[in-house]
């Protein structure tokens, strides 16, 4: 058995430094100066240890894009920002809306070995929005798909939105909502509100996200089944989200918040710049304060990136033809970072809380999230909090390089990431 041996780390940035020992694929001993062999000695000169990192919304691009991202190297990506767990969105090409699909990613997953690659099978057959796909079929595979989304596009039809509730109820499973009112997104390119008419693109306004928000809780709440709600961007759906969570119904809501969202707003629209263009789109102070807000007190459950990789020619071209979207998968424990522990607004208990325990919870996840202790999955993240980095996009391993955080000192940089007792990254270099 592979024994590899944490030394001078702080389970949870709690108390003295001690050592961490990873014998095959769990925790075997924890004490201060383990004297004992192994085969590989990771020095943590006090790095924080938490339980690895679980996203709920990435974009692999594999099938289809494999020019802006494949499984390969957004596993890289992943197991360099400390995840152990990723669930890859179904909108690629073709569609995961079927069982082949679904196994083709989860294998592929499976072959790079670096990350748990979850695959999300689509709501509906080809994202379209009027027939749903094959749920159960997906959920049998041996993908065992238990997420379903069409994110990229809204589910807009409250019947489907409906029974996709009731199927998925039936099997464990659970809606993740793209939250976007299609009629009230007609040519949106940008946060309605001052910026966007002063540039002269027309406006993505809050409640095209929150009327969903709101039908959709109701829907979850009247059929007892589980929605968990993308990329919350105003302040208004966190209010919604504190108001239906607080009423005792059969159902259940979580929703999720991006890094970006918690750091950026839409005054950085004024170069026209379309690194920063993204689905939703980037809101206003108020809404990224409020955010970190619900954020810290679980009205808004956890932390999930949305990694969405584009190709150079779909990024570097005039802001109304460029695709949404940016990368996230290591530039988040950086982000979290900053916005909510150098806020005091978390504490590392609360980092691990949202950015592992619970989206481990909510998909259901057995052996990610755990607690730190003896005897349970070696799946850890190693976070230098002190640390500074300078982000570069052209070298993070995504084949996309369309990073909004270009240039900036981020705090908080990954020592090591091991998925299951293996060394994933260590020192910013994947290890396979
Ligand atoms: N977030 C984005 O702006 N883009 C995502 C789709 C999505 O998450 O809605 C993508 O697939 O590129
Ligand atoms: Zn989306
Ligand atoms: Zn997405």
């Amino acid at each position: 058995m592979s024994r590899v041996l944490l030394k001078d780390v702080r389970p949870y940035g709690e108390g003295d430094p001690v050592d961490v020992l990873v014998e095959g694929t769990t925790i075997a001993e924890i004490g201060a100066s383990l004297d004992v062999d192994a085969d590989e000695i990771v020095q943590g000169g006090g790095a924080v240890v938490l339980p690895g990192f679980v996203d709920l919304h990435t974009h692999l691009r594999e099938p289809g894009r494999e020019d802006a991202e494949t499984v390969e190297t957004g596993s890289m990506a992943a197991a360099l920002g400390g995840y152990t767990a990723v669930f890859a969105m179904a909108n690629t090409d073709p569609v995961a809306d079927n069982a082949v699909i679904v196994e083709h990613v989860w294998r592929r997953g499976r072959e790079v070995g670096l990350v748990d690659v979850h695959p999300v099978g689509a709501v509906t057959v080809g994202l379209a929005g009027e027939k749903l796909a094959e749920l159960g079929t997906m959920r049998h595979s041996a993908a065992e798909v238990r997420v379903f989304s069409d994110d990229g596009k809204c589910v807009h039809d409250p019947l489907l939105m409906r029974r996709a509730l009731e199927y998925t109820r039936s099997f464990g499973g659970l809606v993740a909502q793209h939250a976007e009112e299609p009629r009230l997104t007609v040519g949106a390119q940008a946060h309605e509100g001052p910026n966007a008419a002063r540039l002269g693109l027309s406006g993505w306004p809050a409640p095209a996200e929150e009327s969903i928000v709101a039908r959709d809780c109701l829907l979850a709440a009247h059929t007892g089944g589980t929605l968990h709600v993308c990329h919350v961007s105003t302040e208004g759906t966190a209010e919604l989200l504190r108001f239906f969570k607080g009423r005792e119904t059969g159902g259940s809501v979580s929703a999720e918040v991006t890094p970006h969202h918690l750091l950026l707003t839409d005054e950085r629209l004024e170069t026209y710049d379309p690194v920063n263009k993204v689905n939703p789109p980037l809101r206003t102070d108020a809404d990224a304060i409020a955010l970190r807000r619900a954020l810290a007190d679980g009205t808004v459950d956890c932390v999930a990136t949305d990694h969405a990789p584009h190709a150079a020619q779909d990024k570097d071209c005039e802001w109304s033809a460029a695709k949404p979207g940016m990368l996230g998968l290591q530039t988040a424990l950086g982000i979290v970072t900053q916005t909510m522990v150098r806020s005091g607004l978390l504490d590392w208990r609360g980092v691990a809380r949202v950015l592992s325990e619970r989206p481990a919870e909510i998909a259901g996840l057995s052996g990610q999230g755990r607690p730190i202790a003896v005897g349970e999955p070696a799946n850890l993240a190693l976070v230098d909090a002190d640390a500074e980095w300078t982000v570069r996009g052209a070298e993070l391993a995504s084949l996309g390089q369309n990073s909004p955080f270009e240039g900036m000192r981020l705090p908080g940089r990954i020592v090591a990431t091991l998925l299951r007792g293996t060394l994933t990254a260590h020192e910013g270099k994947v290890r396979r």
